[in-house]
């Protein structure tokens, strides 16, 4: 089985695949920690010296790499792995499985406002911004977000309550 989960930064893809892939005992991969034990580098770093562009162009490859070398995963990708070159298809192609973890702008915010530092597109802007940003850059990339087969309301949730959610979809 593969279930890859999408969502804006602090959606909790990260956290929510990781229960999820104990729960039903499937390897778990995070796309962020697999880009950065390929390069050697963190995801701030490879922002930092390489530059964006490199990130995406190294992102849409292991990307592609995982679905064309496995089977049997929970992959959390990065927030904007779906909204780049063609991953979205890519994605939908090969796994039935595909879910939008959805959180309102104020969740995000207060999420997101704790651990700015490590996200490279947000670490600059000042907090008072931050919800414009994140409501604006949030509605570019709903469009792809919503190609996901099932949306999964996040709010007020624990990553538990959105594992059994998520698991009662699985196809
Ligand atoms: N269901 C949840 N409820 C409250 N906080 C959460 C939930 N899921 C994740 N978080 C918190 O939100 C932040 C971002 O989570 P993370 O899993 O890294 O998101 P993503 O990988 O989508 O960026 C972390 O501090 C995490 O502990
Ligand atoms: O939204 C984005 O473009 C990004 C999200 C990050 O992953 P998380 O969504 O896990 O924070 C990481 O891939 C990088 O900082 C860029
Ligand atoms: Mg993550």
């Amino acid at each position: 089985m593969r279930i890859v989960l999408l969502g804006y930064m602090g959606s909790g893809k990260t956290t929510v695949g990781k229960t999820l892939a104990t729960d039903v005992d499937i390897d778990f991969i995070d796309l962020d920690d697999y880009i950065e034990n390929s390069e050697g580098l963190s995801v701030a770093e490879i922002f930092a010296s390489k530059g964006e562009i490199y990130f995406r162009k190294k992102e849409g490859e292991y990307l592609k790499m995982i679905l064309s070398d496995k089977d049997n995963f929970v992959l959390s990708t990065g927030g904007g792995t779906p909204c780049y070159g063609d991953n979205m298809n890519a994605i939908l192609e090969g796994t039935a499985n595909v879910f939008y973890l959805k959180v309102s702008i104020k969740e995000l915010t207060e999420r997101l406002l704790k651990e700015k530092e490590h996200r490279p597109l947000i670490k600059n802007i000042a907090d008072t911004d931050l919800p414009d940003f994140i409501g604006k850059h949030l509605f570019e990339r709903t469009l792809f977000y919503e190609r996901a087969h099932h949306n999964v309301y996040c709010d007020n949730k624990t990553s538990e309550k959105i594992t059994n959610e998520i698991k009662k979809l699985l196809v």
